[in-house]
């Protein structure tokens, strides 16, 4: 048993940023891990994803609901982003949310399952208080796979319409996140552990801040898990 000579405490980051430590009970971990192996199959499966420049992520990913990546077309007109500063569509270019993978294999995007929807409603109440639950229903989900060796940049989740909390659910290997603030992907910024069954939810203030994660530890997943490598589900309220 990993007994802990002192109980990881629930954390509050930053108004509106907590980390609840073992939120997901083992049998709930291993059954989040079989439907993500379903999910992870074809059609719209787990994909590569480009970036801008024409490299790729390291951390790979398949989506529910609205599939999330780079786009050359405005999704709601069709024409070309960059000569398109006008257009109404629901994009931040060159990033967007469609209802194909895309960049992937083209295929309609899996659905998002209600029942996401209601764990993440829960995830809220509990790390943040049932005051921060938000009224639209969430149903967007991005599940991104590590490997040993896989990291991700400091970002912001910006192409969703609405400012509803981001739930953010691990399972597999631990992590270093690194949460940061709202104007710079430099310092300020907190290092926590992430590990199997951990729960980190950002709203509020918190919604728009940077985070990344700078490494993973191989070998560090529960045995009785079975996953080489590290599983992060988000799931988010796409307000479009
Ligand atoms: O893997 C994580 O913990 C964070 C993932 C993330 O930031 C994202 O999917 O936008
Ligand atoms: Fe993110």
């Amino acid at each position: 048993m990993d007994a802990e000579l002192f109980p990881r405490e629930r954390a509050e980051l930053a108004p509106g940023a907590a980390h609840v430590p073992d939120w997901l009970p083992a049998e709930r971990q291993r059954e989040l891990l079989a439907t993500c192996r379903d999910w992870a199959r074809p059609p719209a499966g787990l994909r590569t994803v480009r970036t801008p420049g024409g490299g790729t992520m390291t951390a790979r990913q398949v989506c529910l609901g609205l599939h999330w990546g780079v786009v050359r077309a405005c999704p709601a007109c069709g024409r070309p982003l960059r000569d398109n500063p006008g257009c109404p569509g629901p994009h931040q270019y060159p990033y967007a949310y469609t209802p194909t993978a895309v960049d992937g294999d083209g295929a309609p995007v899996k659905p998002f399952p209600g029942r996401l929807g209601e764990v993440a409603r829960r995830a809220v109440a509990d790390a943040l208080g049932p005051a921060a639950v938000p009224g639209p229903p969430y149903d967007i989900a991005l599940i991104n796979f590590y490997d040993g060796t896989a990291h991700m940049g400091m970002h912001r989740d910006s192409e969703e319409r609405a400012d509803a909390p981001v739930v953010s659910l691990s399972l597999g290997d631990t992590c270093v996140f690194r949460f940061g603030n709202t104007e710079t992907r430099t310092r300020p910024y907190t290092d926590v552990e992430l590990r199997s069954g951990d729960l980190f939810v950002f709203g509020g203030p918190a919604r728009a801040a940077y985070h990344g994660v700078p490494r993973v530890h191989p070998g560090t997943a529960p045995p009785w898990l079975g996953l080489a490598g590290r599983l992060n589900i988000t799931l988010r309220v796409s307000g479009l």
